[in-house]
């Protein structure tokens, strides 16, 4: 699998430092607010996992599915709901966890949702942020890392369903989409 990377992009211990560095920011900010904290499946996963381990406060966690149609690189803005939360989001601080923003449409409908269900607060964490890819206009409150116009692969993130295992974020050799 590694043998399909061109070039790392984010290593696995810039990753995990990152993650220490939000998970003390995050403490901070939720400390005595009882989060909620929403992983967007499947890309959040990984980052998900290491980051609430680095968050030393009483938080609870749920899980939402959404996809938007088009093909594997390309979406096509529609988004749809696969798995909703079991939890009522009423009155709660939400805070979401993803993998990425790229176009920022699945984030843009997802934080739509939470205000008409009447959630306290509303923030996003995000591991990488992909401004040059916004078609709608959304920031996160934390960003592990910036990363340019390319499709990136690794720690949650997928092509086809593969490469989510690893544990660092690249971009695979072009021979690889052909
Ligand atoms: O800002 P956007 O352009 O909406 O892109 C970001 C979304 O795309 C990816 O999810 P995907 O739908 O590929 O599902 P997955 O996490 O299960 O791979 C990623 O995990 C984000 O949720
Ligand atoms: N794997 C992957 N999924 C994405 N979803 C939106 N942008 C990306 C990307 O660069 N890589």
């Amino acid at each position: 699998m590694q043998n399909d990377i061109e070039k790392i992009l984010v290593s696995e211990e810039e990753i995990q430092k990152r993650t220490q560095e939000l998970g003390a920011e995050l403490s901070a900010e939720y400390k005595d607010k009882n989060p909620l904290v929403v992983g967007i499946l499947k890309g959040a996963i990984p980052f998900l996992s290491d980051l609430t381990k680095a968050m030393d406060v009483k938080l609870e966690m749920d899980f939402m599915d959404v996809s938007s149609y088009g093909s594997a690189m390309v979406s096509s803005g529609e988004v749809k709901i696969l798995k909703d939360l079991d939890t009522n989001v009423e009155g709660r601080n939400i805070l979401i966890v993803e993998d990425i923003i790229d176009s920022g449409r699945t984030l843009s409908y997802i934080i739509d949702m939470f205000k008409y269900r009447k959630a306290k607060s509303i923030k996003i964490v995000t591991l990488l942020d992909k401004p040059e890819g916004r078609v709608v206009p959304l920031e996160a409150d934390y960003v592990g890392f910036l990363v340019p116009n390319e499709f990136v692969v690794g720690y949650g993130l997928d092509f086809i369903e593969h490469y989510r295992n690893l544990p660092y974020i690249g971009v695979l050799k072009p021979e690889i989409y052909e």
